[in-house]
């Protein structure tokens, strides 16, 4: 069935929303608010149906032509039609949406919507799909299971796209990719070079990792069977033990193994660092509940610090945690311990252990678990770092009964072309 629609706004997801003239809403990939377009329904759920452009009736000034060839097949980006400013605009409209749905009756104290300063070519980690059969590596196509392979990501830094382009013409790679599913590529700024990690079911030749390992973009690879840890590096001699090195702000370094979780987009990564600290919260003692491979807990540690605590469930993030602060001369006062939020809250509120400043960076999912013990263990601000808004707008209404007052949100561009955003939250407990 065809039908001509006006799309009224953009949901979570990145698709555009229109209506038949029953009423019946229309989900429209690849459009944008304002525009008249003509489409096909793709797929009827009853409430709702699927559409797919036919023709461009009334463009949107905001309009442009994608970058990516791949754009529209993959599954990656979704925003990629759009300029710039406008995918901005979109994003703030689909974070208060959210707030909306989610029934918050009180202010949204948007304080900033921060651009990524590359609009392309700004992740630091690709991780690809392995396919043998027909030799290929990309993503999993929109809507699909099915592999797509991809030759170049314009959202991957360059060093990586080099080593992507390098693979597919290493014998090595040829022979080792018929045993892996899966590999990632990720950088190592301030060396501009990457490293690899492929997961595999049989062991790799010796001769193969030599010659992989030999790839001119490559600091390092390494191969994971089984166990904590991947085999690696390769070569052996790699510095630092394979790690990749990223400069944070003052003069540290972090130090990080591949696979182990960094923030995409390390400028933005280091532009909620730098506004965290531009609040100048009083505090001595600090909490990290989720605190990777220390990222914020190492930037948030200062000559007043009395205590800081930072917790994860990966034990080889906290291994680069505690690899850092050695590396950069950080003393006893950081204590990083490979165990889980809700582990940490029942051993604080055993103990009677207070913390001025508790910080949170759950993965997609929230931390909706651990959120009625805060009050026990948390004095007085509550910092929020969220990849996802239903999740967050679902806790802060947690929190917001629990006596948490929302401060300050700022929407923090991680993702470009994509519809995913980051976003930062300041909550101060009441009285
Ligand atoms: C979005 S990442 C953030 C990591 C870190 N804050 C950073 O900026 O690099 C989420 C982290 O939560 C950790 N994690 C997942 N479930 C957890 C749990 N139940 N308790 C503690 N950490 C957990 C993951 O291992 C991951 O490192």
């Amino acid at each position: 069935m065809e039908a001509t629609v006006r799309i009224e706004k953009v949901v979570f997801g990145g698709e555009g929303l229109g209506r038949l003239s029953d009423g019946k809403v229309l989900f429209v990939p690849y459009s944008l608010p304002g525009e008249l377009v003509k489409v096909r329904v793709v797929k009827d759920l009853g409430d709702y149906a699927e559409a797919e452009i036919v023709d461009i009736l009334e463009p949107s000034p905001d309009r442009r032509s994608p970058l990516c060839p791949y754009y529209g097949v993959c599954g990656g980006c979704q925003f990629q039609h759009a300029t710039y400013q406008a995918q901005l605009s979109l994003k703030q409209a689909i974070l208060f949406e959210t707030f909306v749905r989610a029934g918050w009756k009180e202010d949204i104290p948007l304080e900033g919507v921060v651009p990524s300063p590359k609009e392309f070519f700004y992740r630091n980690r690709l991780r690809l799909h392995v396919e043998a059969d027909a030799f290929k590596m990309g993503f999993v196509k929109r809507k699909s299971h099915e592999v797509l392979k991809i030759e170049k990501c314009f959202l991957a830094e360059e060093v990586l796209n080099k080593v992507l382009f390098d693979l597919y013409q290493s014998p090595s790679w040829i022979r080792l990719s018929a045993y892996s599913k899966r590999v990632k590529i990720e950088s190592s700024p301030l060396e501009g070079k990457a490293t690899l990690i492929f997961w595999t079911a049989l062991k790799p030749g010796k001769e193969d990792l030599k010659e992989l390992a030999s790839l001119s973009s490559l600091k390092a690879c390494f191969y994971w069977m089984k166990g904590r840890h991947p085999e690696g590096p390769f070569p052996e001699e790699a510095s630092f033990g394979g790690r990749r090195l990223f400069k944070g702000l003052d003069h540290l370094v972090y130090y990080v193994q591949p696979g182990v979780f960094v923030q995409t987009n390390w400028e933005i990564n280091l532009a909620i660092m730098d506004t965290i600290r531009s609040w100048r919260l009083d505090y001595e003692t600090v909490l990290d509940l989720h605190c990777g491979m220390g990222n914020f807990i190492l930037a948030l540690i200062s000559p007043e610090t009395t205590k800081a605590l930072g917790v994860d469930t990966d034990l080889r993030a906290i291994e680069d945690g505690l690899y850092t602060a050695e590396k950069n001369g950080i003393d006893g006062r950081l204590d990083l311990r490979q165990m889980s939020s809700t582990e940490a809250l029942y051993q604080a509120i055993k103990q009677g252990e207070r913390f001025d400043l508790v910080l949170v960076d759950p993965p997609r999912g929230g931390c909706k678990e651990i959120l009625r013990f805060l009050p026990e263990v948390n004095q007085r601000y509550l910092v929020y770092v969220s990849c996802d808004a239903p999740t967050l707008v679902r806790d802060l209404k947690i929190l917001r009964d629990l006596g948490y007052l929302l401060k300050k949100v700022y929407l923090f561009d991680m993702f470009p072309q994509t519809y995913h955003f980051e976003v930062l939250c300041l909550l101060e407990r009441k009285g």
